[in-house]
């Protein structure tokens, strides 16, 4: 290969779900890469020759599935919660006393997701992890790091916010006791402009558009943040072109939230401020009146479904079918290990598909395997800016492509590829995962790093960590107890649920 010419892969005898609409003839066709993109799909043998070829016979090859939402700060708590509400259960993440890991350790705790993202068919991952008490460059660096060596392509955000927890709740006077209030506010948290400036410093080298590891900006949720501190974030992400997330309505209690901290629900809220525009992901947003849902399909924005984690702390289900007659886009993601225990996509839209059917609609208008694929793939690239670039294997479009052999059970016998992906394929069957063109995982392994060495020197490491914390999780029973009272009180004062298009089954 010359030194500038790119490097050209062939994937042979590919029988692949085509283009926008996903769509599969059965038909067996080459597919090069030219460097990170696509550069045709032809008839078998008709395209010339290559680097690296890779004969594909016997497999189904797809998009990347686009996960736009998880949590590496949660990779070491996998697990270790079940059955407590979303606002219960945060506070067992975000312990008043976090444990201290080295450099080395967050790179470990942030390569467990990327590799279960991979194995699973994700090539593409939003980590919007916590920044802590203070900013540390040098564990920042080290997740980053991980994801270079991985080969997955991530956009890391740092869920900025400028106001104490302890401020994120109403009813605080009424339970939280006011010693307890004192010293919750009291504790030290980065300051808002330093914040800022991580995302403006890093984003010089790390442009999403530019990078396969990059940046993008994260406001954690309305509730966590001052007006001016969301119209700074807002103007951060429109100065640089940075997609944006943010956390909304997740539960009933952040309804009760946004009514009595900005006097209407908080997509009104954010519509008012100028916070919705492309390109701006709006993560759970299950419960969502008809006003809101036309504000997001009037200024761009995407509604984000995390059906799994929406489950498994019993916040609700989302209204995908409102939002998709509506003309809104609907991405996908997975949330956090500690409360969803699991990042793999395969089973995010499985579980998209199968609890739109819960909500009483008509069957017609319950959501397909198709239109779940669809919202992992495409609508997940819309959502994070790449247009119609990420998420279909089509000339042109980004080469982030993974394959599943189908002599399986899972795929046997071959009626229907999406259905059986979507329903049955968790990730078994997953032989090769290709980013920007670079092949990650061959054969069924990881190229790129020593998983079983990995994997190893983490479960050593927390014969040290596990007591850690237990204990950081045992000193918030307090709190929890607070909180419990809060959650209580927010479900009695909701009035008129049914006005909401996401009723509980
Ligand atoms: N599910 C969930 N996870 C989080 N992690 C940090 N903030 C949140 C949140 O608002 N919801």
């Amino acid at each position: 290969m010359n030194k500038n010419s790119k490097k050209r892969t062939l994937l042979r005898n590919a029988r692949a779900l085509l283009g926008d609409t996903l769509t599969f003839d059965g038909q067996l066709r080459d597919v090069l890469i030219e460097g990170d993109r696509i550069a045709a799909i032809e008839a078998v043998g008709t395209l010339g020759a290559a680097d690296q070829v890779i004969d594909l016979r016997d497999h189904l090859l797809v998009p990347g599935l686009v996960n736009g939402h998880q949590h590496s700060h949660e990779h070491f708590q996998r697990g270790r919660t079940e059955n407590l509400p979303l606002e219960l259960w945060m506070h067992l993440v975000r312990t008043r006393t976090p444990v201290k890991l080295t450099p080395r350790q967050v790179y470990l705790r942030t390569m467990i997701g990327a590799i279960e993202s991979l194995r699973t068919g994700c090539t593409t991952l939003v980590d919007d992890t916590a920044l802590g008490a203070a900013i540390d460059r040098e564990r920042i660096d080290a997740a980053l790091q991980a994801y270079d060596d991985v080969g997955i392509r991530a956009l890391v955000g740092f869920a900025m916010m400028d106001k104490p927890i302890v401020d994120n709740f109403p009813f605080v006077e009424k339970h939280v006791p006011a010693a307890l209030a004192v010293e919750l506010r009291a504790a030290s948290r980065p300051a808002p402009e330093a914040q800022l400036a991580l995302v403006r410093d890093l984003a010089r080298e790390r442009h999403p558009q530019s990078n396969r590891v990059g940046v993008l900006v994260s406001a954690s949720a309305p509730q966590r943040c001052t007006e001016p501190f969301l119209q700074a974030v807002r103007g951060l992400a429109d100065d640089l072109a940075l997609p944006v997330i943010t956390h909304v309505q997740e539960t009933r209690l952040q309804v009760v939230t946004g009514q009595l901290f900005f006097g209407c629900p908080m997509v009104e809220y954010l519509d008012r401020i100028g916070f919705l525009k492309p390109a701006t992901s709006l993560i759970h947003a299950v419960w969502l009146n008809p006003r809101e849902i036309d504000a997001l399909a009037r200024t761009g924005a995407t509604a984000q479904h995390n059906p799994w984690s929406n489950l498994l702390l019993g916040s609700g289900v989302q209204p995908v079918r409102e939002l998709l007659d509506a003309g809104v886009n609907v991405s996908l993601g997975s949330d956090g290990t500690c409360s969803t225990v699991t990042v793999n996509m395969l089973n995010v839209l499985g579980s998209a598909a199968a609890v739109s059917k819960l909500r009483g609609d008509e069957h017609t208008r319950w959501l397909s395997a198709h239109e779940a694929l669809h919202a992992g793939t495409l609508a997940g690239g819309r959502a994070l800016g790449f247009g119609e670039q990420l998420g279909s294997v089509r000339v042109g479009a980004i080469a982030d492509l993974v394959a599943y052999r189908t002599g399986t059970v899972t795929f046997t016998p071959f009626n229907d590829p999406v259905r059986q992906l979507v329903y049955a394929e968790r990730g078994a069957g997953l032989s090769l995962s290709m980013v920007a063109g670079k092949v990650v995982i061959e054969g069924g392994a990881l190229t790129r790093i020593d998983e079983a060495a990995l994997l190893r020197e983490i479960e050593h490491d927390f014969t040290e960590l596990r007591p850690l914390y237990a204990a950081a999780e045992a000193e918030m029973g307090p709190m929890l107890d607070a909180v419990e009272k809060i959650h209580r009180e927010g479900l009695a004062t909701l009035v008129a649920p049914d006005t909401y298009a996401s009723r509980l089954p």
